[in-house]
């Protein structure tokens, strides 16, 4: 059976009457994109914080109706209680649009971006386990989901960013301070290797590093975004934890490879991010396993399920494994990531179902750290 289509679930909602009986929920701009997976639909429905508890009626009855189209399996609706000062509206008046999901957009009380909904991290206890590859297609398949998306390179002695996005050249200004960031594929980008020539030796001590991270974060005009997902640099050291603290994120995820070494420096990375408080989405094993192109056979040369265990041992999702494939390699290292070239492929696939948990992880609570104020059917 064919997937239910958008715009059927949006026609769908808009006989769902508002919270004050007039209008409906649709032209109000109370619902957010919609994410489908198959059969599953979610979404969010923005109320008055004040009035959640007792709107709990308009959440089942949008839940009921999109459940009776054909071809939903399930529908998961969660209300959004619109917090002031946490995600900010866009600085200039925003058009009306339907409301975003106000995800949690610091853990830690540190102010927001405006306009950017949630801040999500991708890190690796080590260099060279595929982070990079890994938070470029993951951007990708949150923008393949519905979602408005962008990427933030912070890894800045190794920017990789523009390579895997098939970027170059410089960022124009918008009023002289403010950075216009890159665009490909659908997503926003922003990296520092935009901003110097690659041959500049990137002697960047503590305090610049710093500097030049909150220009990008906050002297970009990201807004309007549902997520930001930060690529950040490999490792546990200072320079990460200090970016990890300044940082507003909603949660982290951790890639990994199978093999024993990189899991120990991946539960160093689930140690630093707890210890500045923000909750861990979850795990990813890259290069997880290798399917032979030519007989189809699957070897687990790194050793396999490293990640799945230790995740389960740790008490935080495990995201999802994706292969040691030569096509991800070849498309990343060529700018034109494996989501984007090959959207309909297995892999893409893979990248997506993995954006979908950490969009619920930030959304709807999923995470290590439920955040208190949605309710979730
Ligand atoms: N699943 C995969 N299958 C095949 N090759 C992969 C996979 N994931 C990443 N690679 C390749 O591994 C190399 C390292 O990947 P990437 O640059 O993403 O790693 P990283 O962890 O971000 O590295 P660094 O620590 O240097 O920033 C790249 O050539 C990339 O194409």
């Amino acid at each position: 059976m064919a997937n239910p289509d958008r715009d059927a679930i949006l026609a769908r909602l808009a006989t769902v009457p508002g919270p004050d009986g007039g209008g409906d929920i649709v032209s109000l701009g109370l619902v957010s994109d919609i994410l489908v997976n198959g059969g599953k639909v979610m979404f969010s429905i923005t109320v008055d914080a004040a009035r959640a508890a007792t709107l709990e009626p308009l959440r089942e009855q949008a839940s009921a109706a999109v459940r009776a189209l054909p071809g939903v399996e399930s529908a998961l609706v969660i209300l959004t209680a619109e917090k002031k000062g946490g995600a900010q509206p866009a600085a200039a008046a925003p058009p009306p649009r339907p409301a975003k999901p106000s995800a949690p957009t610091s853990a830690s009380g540190k102010p927001g971006v405006p306009g950017v909904g949630a801040i999500v991290a991708v890190a690796s206890g080590k260099g060279g386990v595929g982070k990079s590859t890994t938070a470029v297609n993951l951007a990708l398949a949150l923008a393949a989901n519905g979602l408005k998306v962008g990427l933030l390179d912070a890894d800045i002695y190794g920017p990789s960013v523009p390579r895997l996005l098939g970027l170059s050249g410089r960022p124009q200004t918008v009023d002289g301070r403010t950075l216009k960031p890159m665009e490909a594929f659908g997503i926003k980008a922003m990296s520092m290797g935009f901003l110097v020539e690659e041959e500049t030796p990137m002697i960047w001590r503590g305090p610049m590093v710093m500097s030049a991270l909150t220009q990008m974060l906050r002297e970009v005009a990201w807004a309007p975004l549902d997520i930001l997902v930060v690529d950040m640099p490999p490792g546990t050291g200072d320079a990460q934890l200090t970016m990890a603290q300044q940082v507003p994120l909603a949660g982290a995820v951790i890639v990994s490879t199978p093999q024993d070494l990189a899991l120990i420096d991946a539960r160093k990375g689930l140690a630093m991010f707890r210890k500045v408080d923000v909750p861990i989405l979850g795990i990813v094993e890259n290069m997880s396993y290798f399917l032979c192109p030519h007989c189809g056979t699957r070897s687990d040369i790194f050793g396999h399920g490293g990640a799945r265990h230790e995740a389960e041992r740790l008490g935080v999702p495990f995201l999802g494994e994706i292969p040691l494939e030569l096509a991800i390699r070849e498309t990343s290292d060529s700018g034109n990531p494996i989501v984007a070239s090959d959207p309909a492929g297995t892999y893409a696939a893979t990248y997506r179902s993995i954006a979908t948990m950490i969009w619920e992880g930030v959304s709807g609570g999923t995470g290590a750290k439920a955040p208190p104020r949605i309710v979730i059917e």
